[in-house]
């Protein structure tokens, strides 16, 4: 099994340099020359023909790695000029800085003509939004037609939460240094990574002994891992009976998606409880679901017995309805997927949750359960997730561009496929299906949590790689989650 790849925040950074710099004998200069030397060797590989270089530096140790870059593109016989926004402010930078200029190096003042930038300014250290002078700065640099490669961080990016507080970089790559950066796989970040790399600067494996990851990232390449073959004797019902709770006037297609979603997944049966009006329609277009015309509690209660595991929310509406089905599957004791208008209803009603549900909001459902605006949410999605994990104690996948699961006794984890192609009406449908199917399986919250959004985002990028972003349907994505979760295997 492909395992996640381990994900680090600024204060475990601090501790791995910390232990850089101990088994440097003590010598922290030495891991920020190899800091240099990593960038250099990077721009090399990416733009072997850059011949005019800029290194934009600030004032910390970012800049300093920026200089010792600066030092050995001069020394390669690069034309190389540095631009700065203050005077080297740390004793390793000043330090850099002193070398560059010994070794014959020159300090700039425009971008002219570079045929590469090299983005030093702030690194894991940002500590506020740049002001006035830095953010026309890195507008000039953004709107340079030049490459950029961002040194540890596109600067402006804070690598704890990925959001940008203010001006932020638009990097062509970003050479990370020492480990992976959390705050570099979610939310504004990832417009403005480019292709991430990474130079350990030779740290060695035992320099992790004891500092945890703070989150995992988990790429398309593991979903094989979470799906073994099907024993030989298996039947349906061990495969899981989901039962999707939605679709009130106007809103059948959602119901309809969540349930082909969640046999396109592997459930085993899948029941739909809706209205009346929508069930010739839905059967015409998935005869495998039982769809039951529901008018309120009285003929939820029997499918709820039957059922395994609840899909609560796709098309729910918060009308009369939608709200007596709401507080029946509440009641009931299976564990549930919930999305959509059930996370609106919850927001409102405050009704309680149990550890082995999950919710799916997007950033607005997100913001809506814990009080705050979207923009806040945003800000710090990780903090978000843990808020909303702890607030309602069941598993969380908190949706948009690098999606995090929060469980408890878990890290974070960071789904690292996806695209913006899916931000279309009833993506988050066809995801409520695919997570309430796995769960159904077998899979614990967790897991399901993982595979399910590790799943919808891999359907989401093959069917984006087969005809494009823009006119993505949820539907499209049908056909390959079958395919991805049953992967080939040799
Ligand atoms: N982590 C490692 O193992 C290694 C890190 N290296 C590099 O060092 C930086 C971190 O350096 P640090 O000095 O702590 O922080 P920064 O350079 O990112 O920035 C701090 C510097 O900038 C000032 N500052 C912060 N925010 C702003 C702002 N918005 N406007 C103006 N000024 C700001 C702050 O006051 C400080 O002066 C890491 O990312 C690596 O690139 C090592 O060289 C190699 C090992
Ligand atoms: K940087």
């Amino acid at each position: 099994m492909h395992a996640p790849l381990p994900l680090f925040d600024p204060a475990a950074l601090r501790a791995l340099e910390a232990r850089g710099t101990a088994l440097c004998d003590g010598d922290a200069f030495a891991l920020m020359a190899r800091a240099g030397q990593a960038g250099w060797r990077c721009a090399l590989k990416h733009w072997p023909r850059a011949m005019r270089i800029v290194v934009a530096c600030g004032p910390g140790n970012n800049g300093g790695d920026g200089y010792v870059l600066a030092r050995h593109a001069h020394e390669a016989g690069r034309e190389v000029r540095v631009l700065r926004l203050a005077e080297p402010a740390s004793e390793l930078a000043r330090r850099a800085c002193a070398d560059y200029l010994a070794a014959g190096g020159i300090i700039g003042s425009e971008l002219g003509d570079a045929d590469l930038i090299v983005d030093a300014l702030f690194g894991i250290g940002l500590a506020r939004a740049p002001d006035a002078t830095t953010a026309a700065l890195i507008a000039s640099i953004n709107a340079h037609p030049a490459p950029v490669l961002a040194l540890d961080v596109p600067s402006g990016i804070d690598a704890h939460t990925g959001s940008a507080p203010g001006a932020a970089i638009d990097a062509d790559c970003t050479l990370q240094f020492l480990a992976r950066h959390r705050g570099l796989r979610t939310g504004a970040a990832l417009e403005h990574c480019g292709e991430l790399e990474l130079a350990t600067l030779e740290l060695p494996a035992s320099a992790f002994d004891g500092i945890a990851p703070t989150a995992l990232a988990w790429r398309g390449d593991a979903l094989a891992g979470f799906f073994p073959l099907r024993p030989r004797d298996g039947h349906k019902g061990r495969n899981g009976h989901v039962l999707c709770i939605g679709g009130d006037a106007g809103s059948g297609g959602a119901i309809l998606l969540a349930a082909q979603a969640a046999l396109r997944s592997g459930a085993g049966l899948v029941s739909v409880a809706t209205r009346e009006a929508h069930v010739p329609a839905l059967l015409a277009r998935c005869p495998e679901a039982m769809a039951h015309a529901v008018e309120g509690t009285a003929e939820l209660l029997p499918l709820l017995a039957r059922a395994d595991v609840l899909a609560l929310g796709p098309g729910l509406g918060q009308g009369e309805w939608g709200r007596a089905l709401f507080h029946a599957a509440l009641a009931c004791n299976k564990p549930r997927v919930l999305d959509a208008d059930a996370l609106n209803l919850l927001a409102s009603t405050g009704a309680p949750l149990r550890a082995d549900d999950i919710v799916t909001p997007h950033p607005g459902e997100a913001a809506r359960l814990l009080g705050c605006t979207t923009a806040e949410l945003q800000r710090d999605r990780f903090a978000a997730a843990v808020a909303l994990q702890a607030r309602f104690d069941c598993t969380v996948v908190l949706k948009g561009a690098g999606s995090i699961v929060q469980a408890a006794g878990h890290p974070p984890a960071v789904i690292c496929a996806g695209n913006p192609g899916m931000g279309t009406g009833g993506m988050g449908d066809v995801l409520t299906g695919v997570v309430a199917a796995l769960r159904g399986q077998g899979f614990d919250a967790h897991d399901a949590a993982v595979a399910g959004a590790l799943l919808h985002a891999a359907a989401g990028d093959a069917a984006a790689r087969e005809d494009g972003e823009r006119g993505l349907l949820p539907s499209d994505l049908l056909p390959w989650l079958r395919r991805l979760a049953n992967p080939v295997r040799r």
